[in-house]
């Protein structure tokens, strides 16, 4: 399979940087085994492994190719079939999540996405407070996010779902997608495309391999009704991007029960809080009892919901706690920005805007 790299997302910037590294192929990954990688290039697809070099730097878990990283390889033309990653490029957004069980450990769930389709049913996985976490992660991880509500069939009061979803998710797209149908699917297609990179997240079952399937046009990846095994639950088991035919890339993540917060940024995300705040009478008002509190007043109003407010503070405690996380994928940025001429360029970006956030 030869595949055309810009329309699965090399863009020019990216071709810059591998000019670097002259004497290697620039290639993405596709998917990851226990120790070793599926990689596509212009010139096929090849199982790939890591470098001694490059094992030997890596410091923790991100800095390990994943799904969606554009790396550079060699080798592929050897006849044992010893490919070998070299380097990954400068990701322009990064995706993770802390490890079930574990306290500290990162997993990179997917790199280089354009847009992020935050799966949810309208049955009986409806949950907003989970919702405003995948919005904080997804506007932290460079990102942007689109609700997509899946099983529309399955619900009889839409109307008032959307409106109850509105307040949290200002400024975001809310697609309506029913996978029984065509037509459900239309609206999705607009963010699809070459060179364009789509990741789904969503609880299990809530439809989204079914969905790619769909965007694919074939039935290439198993669905809990085709493997017929049980109750749809865990049905994914690995990441995999896939390459859209009409150009593009798209990649499933299996269903995350819980998806552990690295970091996230809840400015953007809980904006309206944030607007709310300035008007408090006490510049720390930690928005509990105090009085005077904008918050506390818009509640009692009713034109802020008190879950809301609850999940603001939880967010917050948990990323207080997660700190040295986020300041490990940091570093990771700021790294792997610096690799190059273009990547200077645009790490002074990053650091811009994010002392404008701070500010
Ligand atoms: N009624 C209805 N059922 C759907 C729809 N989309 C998917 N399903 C069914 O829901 C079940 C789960 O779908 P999957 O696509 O496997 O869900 P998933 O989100 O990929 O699940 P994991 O792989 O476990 O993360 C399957 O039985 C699908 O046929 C829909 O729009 N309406
Ligand atoms: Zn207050």
């Amino acid at each position: 399979m030869n595949v055309n790299m810009k329309s699965i997302g090399l863009t020019e910037s990216l071709s810059q940087e591998a000019m670097n590294y002259s004497n290697l192929l620039v290639g993405r990954v596709t998917a990851q085994y226990k120790d070793s990688y599926k990689v596509v290039t212009e010139r096929g697809e090849f199982i790939a492994r890591i470098s001694g070099k490059f094992r030997y730097q890596i410091n923790n878990q991100v800095d390990y190719p994943a799904v969606g990283d554009f790396v550079m390889v060699d080798g592929i033309n050897d006849v044992n079939g010893n490919t070998v990653i070299h380097h990954i490029l400068t990701r322009k957004s990064i995706f993770s999540r802390k490890v079930a069980g574990s306290r500290n450990d990162i997993q990179v769930v997917a790199t280089n996405i354009d847009t992020l389709f935050l799966c949810m049913s309208m049955n009986n996985d409806w949950n907003l407070r989970r919702m405003e976490r995948y919005l904080s992660i997804t506007w932290d991880s460079g990102a942007t996010p689109v609700i997509i509500l899946t099983k529309s069939d399955l619900c009889e009061e839409l109307a008032a779902k959307i409106q109850e979803l509105q307040p949290i998710a200002i400024g975001v797209d809310i697609l309506v997608t029913n996978n029984l149908s065509k037509d459900g699917l239309q609206s999705v297609f607009k963010y699809i495309g070459t060179g364009k990179t789509i990741a789904c997240i969503g609880s299990s079952g809530v439809g989204k391999s079914t969905l790619i399937n769909r965007v694919l046009g074939n039935d290439g990846i198993a669905t809990s009704e085709t493997r017929k095994d049980d109750k749809g639950r865990h049905t994914t088991t690995r990441r995999e991007l896939f390459i859209v035919p009409g150009g593009g890339a798209i990649i499933d993540t299996p269903g995350m029960r819980e998806l552990g917060i690295v970091s996230s940024d809840i400015s953007k995300s809980f904006a309206d809080i944030d607007q709310l705040a300035l008007q408090c009478k006490y510049r720390n008002c930690t928005h509990n009892s105090e009085p005077g509190c904008a918050i506390q007043q818009a509640i009692l109003e009713g034109s802020l919901a008190n879950e809301r407010l609850h999940s603001y503070h939880k967010l917050k405690k948990e990323i207080r706690y997660g700190g040295l996380n986020s300041k490990q994928i940091e570093r990771e940025k700021i790294n792997t920005m610096f690799q190059g001429i273009s990547g200077m360029k645009q790490a002074r970006k990053m650091i811009k805007e994010k002392n404008k956030r701070n500010r």
